[in-house]
């Protein structure tokens, strides 16, 4: 526009001063428009808070993007459902089921209640949506309740209609608690639903077998394992052995599983080796349930026989979770891992290292029929699986080998750091003949125990075996009938070897 044509040069410099004026002023509106707006939402906010004092938090179950649930959603989860069951005050629950036993504690900083206690008969109670728990923390209390929307990505999660459903948790405190609530409240709530967690998890068996299947939070997933409940009813207390050392079994597991902080200080990896020899039915496998059922571990039962390389080796390693223990029952005969390392330079080893390859092939015990039969593992490969720079890899792990034929196998193996626990599983002596009477008959003491102390040095029976002659084969079998079932096969398996001596003498054999 040509202001001078219009107005003349000199008005239409005038003009051009009273339009940049204007339009400051505009823009200086604006900025006070601005300014007084903040004001007023800062007073709004203060008058809010003034009405009403409370602040929320609220946890998704799925953050923003992810395909994944939420942890602070699970841990918060379990949590709630540890203090629900408890309650008189929460009137709409839902019921799963328990998983295994054992819900949640309680919330509150008493909440440590042990497991169970939010489960009833098998279920595990939790919040319905819309239902409100009141919590107590360090003199605040705090609200929770539940809720839950349709989600209109249904297909995001692929988990079909399980996935439509967004459920997140919302947390009501007081202004004043805004700090106790961030710094402690918060991760005490994770902590204790974290504890919970692993209080209530159902334990896994795995076995190597490939499998895939829908996690419990809508993911597809593929592992190198196969897992099934773990339910063996053994524990340490149904477990015969001679007292002193069961105790000293267990001092060692429990310094293992409170060992976190002397590993970190003296520079070792958080994992502990037990090698398991003796003879068949003396409890090995049985010790390993037992072992599990204590620490409340997961057990990985690695078949070595179908393990094709050391890779495959390795990436079984990388798929298995801490706090578990990883057992190869019958080293020996997992593979022919019996002769010391030696190279071999048959180059059918897919690691470097053929200088410490040993020929894997499972020729023992028919012809390497079954699974094993292509196995390349080399013992090389399973030293470093045990005590290698990946085992490291997790944490609070065990590492169990069993065998009957200790002396078969490679000290490479079992010395000190790769096992670092060996416990030799023996004949029944008196002192395990003993648990086991108190196990299965209940007594303590009996007049036919002398005769089982007096024989029982002088054949070899097993824990297994005596186990069975004092099981009650009908209902009238008492302990004097079960005990002498006993004494009588502890007779016979002397009056046999006896003969069987006799023979050897006769034949010239030098013992
Ligand atoms: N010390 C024990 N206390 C209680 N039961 C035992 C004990 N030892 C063995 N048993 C019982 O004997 C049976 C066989 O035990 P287990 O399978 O643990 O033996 P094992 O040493 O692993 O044998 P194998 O070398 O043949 O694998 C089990 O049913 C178990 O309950
Ligand atoms: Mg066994």
């Amino acid at each position: 526009m040509d202001l001078a044509a219009w107005f003349g040069p000199v008005n239409s410099g005038l003009v051009l001063l009273i339009l940049t004026m204007l339009l400051r002023n505009l823009q200086n509106f604006q900025l006070m428009q601005t300014f007084v707006a903040r004001q007023l939402n800062r007073r709004a906010r203060r008058l809010a808070a003034l009405i009403d004092p409370y602040l929320s938090i609220t946890i998704h179950e799925y953050d923003a993007g992810r395909m994944t649930r939420s942890d602070v959603f699970a841990e918060t989860k379990a949590y709630l459902d540890g203090a629900v069951g408890t309650r008189d005050d929460v009137r709409h629950l839902n019921a799963e089921d328990a998983r295994g036993g054992g819900g949640g504690g309680g919330a509150g900083e008493g909440g440590g209640g042990g497991a169970g206690s939010s489960s009833s008969k098998g279920l595990v109670l939790s919040m319905a949506d819309g239902e409100e728990v009141e919590d107590h923390f360090r003199g605040a209390t705090l609200w929770w309740s539940a809720h839950c929307e349709q989600d209109d990505d249904k297909g995001r999660r692929g988990g079909g209609g399980r996935a439509s459903q967004r459920r997140s948790y919302r947390l009501v405190f007081h202004e004043c608690h805004r700090d106790l609530v961030r710094s402690a409240y918060l991760p005490h709530v994770r902590d204790q639903g974290r504890a919970f967690m692993a209080m209530s998890r159902q334990r896994k068996l795995y076995t190597n077998i490939p499998s895939s299947r829908w996690g419990d939070d809508g993911s597809y997933m593929c592992s190198l394992w196969t897992e099934v409940v773990f339910k063996h009813p053994k524990t340490f207390e149904t477990l015969a052995m001679d007292p002193e050392k069961k105790r000293e079994i267990i001092d060692d597991l429990d310094m293992f599983k409170n060992g976190k902080e002397q590993h970190r200080r003296v520079g070792k990896a958080w994992k502990r080796g037990y090698l398991l020899h003796g003879p068949p039915g003396t409890g090995k496998s049985t010790m390993v349930a037992a072992m599990a059922n204590y620490l409340g571990y997961d057990v990985y039962d690695m078949e070595l026989t179908s393990v094709h390389t050391n890779t495959d080796l390795r990436k079984l390693l990388i798929q298995t979770t801490s706090k578990s223990i990883i057992v190869i029952e019958d080293v020996d005969c997992s593979s022919n891992l019996t002769g010391r390392r030696k190279a071999t330079g048959d180059g059918e080893d897919d690691d470097d290292d053929a200088k410490t390859t040993t020929k894997k092939v499972i020729d023992r015990g028919g012809g390497g029929g079954g699974v094993g039969g292509d196995s390349k593992v080399t013992l090389s490969g399973l030293l470093n699986f045990i005590d290698g720079l990946w085992s490291a890899f997790g944490e609070e792990r065990l590492i169990v080998l069993t065998t009957n034929h200790v002396e078969d196998l490679d000290p490479a193996l079992i010395r000190t750091g790769r096992m670092d626990k060996k416990i030799e599983m023996s004949y029944c002596d008196f002192e395990t003949f003993k648990s086991m009477a108190k196990i299965h008959l209940d007594v303590d003491d009996h007049e036919m125990f002398a005769a089982v102390e007096r024989l029982l040095p002088e054949v070899d029976l097993v824990p297994a075996d005596v186990g069975e002659h004092l099981t009650a084969k009908n209902p009238r079998d008492d302990a004097g009938a079960c005990l002498a079932r006993l004494v009588n096969a502890l007779q016979e398996a002397k009056a046999k070897k006896d003969a069987a001596e006799r023979q050897d003498e006769d034949n010239g054999v030098v013992v």
